[in-house]
């Protein structure tokens, strides 16, 4: 199957790989085009635009950033509405709201394409390893033919209904997620701070019913204050925002999240944006540098 990639970066490079790695023929873009050399290197083809990356390839993903990113790639010129057309399916596996993945479904089946939205849970070791947790929502034949893509790029793929639920679905995930790190972050500080081992806390933890894989992988660099980006902080908080104005709408009041928003909020206005969302242990801290906003 001839597939084509577009967004490479930390998400998108991982899972374009491992399709190529799976035999897959797969046609890159990128914005940035000189990211797509070391996936070219693997075995990959450049697409110039988004549209010539549609017009080469029955099927076409998308991993971008916010919701910004998915409706430039698709309505902008050169972009994917200029190609799509019947027998062509558009994947969007990025994290949007359900209101930018409906405009694009929309738009792509106005012009006689088949649509599906498929956020991830799973960050940049799972794309690596084929571990994602897969959130579709949208065209159920679309979704059984890119199933075998999927097999690849994740562990579990769900079919979640119309378009939106994958979406909804996602930043809820995501909203647990932040709060869970803020919480995290205040734990290990006031352990510290209270003259206990912040060491000792994660393996109380990890013992008990609060174990799991986030405070295992995350919570030693913390303590060393080492964040490598694996999950930029700016996309966390793009996310509990996007939650946050779900709760909006169906009047669902989320003091908590409310609450991780402004300190990733911060985090940003300390320039810790493209670090890992696990920098807000800085912001709880208090010895974020000052830094520009990222
Ligand atoms: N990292 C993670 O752990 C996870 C991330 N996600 C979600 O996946 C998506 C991608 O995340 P990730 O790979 O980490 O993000 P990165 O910031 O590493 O990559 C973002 C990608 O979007 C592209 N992009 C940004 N703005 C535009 C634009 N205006 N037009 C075209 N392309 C644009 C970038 O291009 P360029 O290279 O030119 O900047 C790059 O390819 C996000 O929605 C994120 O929330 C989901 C699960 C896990
Ligand atoms: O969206 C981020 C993730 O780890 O999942």
């Amino acid at each position: 199957m001839e597939v084509g990639f577009l967004g490479l970066g930390i998400m998108g490079k991982a899972m374009a790989s491992r399709l190529l790695k799976h035999g897959f023929r797969v046609t890159v873009w990128n914005r940035t085009l000189s990211k797509c050399e070391e996936l070219v290197e693997q075995g990959a083809s450049i697409g110039e635009t988004p549209a010539l990356v549609v017009k080469k390839c029955k099927y076409t993903i998308a991993m971008l950033s916010d919701p910004a990113a998915a409706l430039s790639v698709v309505f902008d010129k050169d972009g994917v509405l200029e190609q799509i057309s019947e027998g062509k399916g558009y994947i969007d596996m990025s994290t949007v709201d359900a209101e930018t993945s409906s405009k694009i479904s929309e738009a792509i089946i106005r012009k006689g394409g088949s649509f599906l939205e498929a956020p991830v849970s799973g960050s940049k070791k799972p794309a690596e390893d084929g571990q994602l947790i897969i959130l579709s929502a949208g065209d159920k034949a679309l979704y059984e033919v890119i199933l075998p893509v999927f097999d690849v790029l994740g562990k579990k793929s769900f079919f979640l209904g119309e378009v939106g639920k994958g979406a909804r679905m996602k930043l809820v995930v995501n909203m647990i997620m932040g709060s869970m790190m803020n919480a995290l972050s205040e734990g290990l500080c006031l352990a510290d701070k209270s003259g206990l081992s912040p060491q000792t806390l994660l393996d109380v933890l990890d013992l008990g019913a609060c174990s799991n894989p986030m405070f295992k992988l995350k919570g030693p660099a913390m303590i060393e204050s080492k964040y490598p980006p694996a999950f930029p902080l700016k996309h966390q908080q793009k996310d509990v925002r996007l939650a946050l104005c779900l709760g909006d709408e169906h009047a669902v009041s989320m003091p908590i999240a409310a609450a991780s928003n402004e300190a990733f909020k911060k985090a940003r206005s300390h320039g810790l944006g493209d670090l890992d969302f696990s920098a807000v242990y800085e912001i709880v801290k208090g010895t974020a540098p000052s830094g520009n906003a990222a």
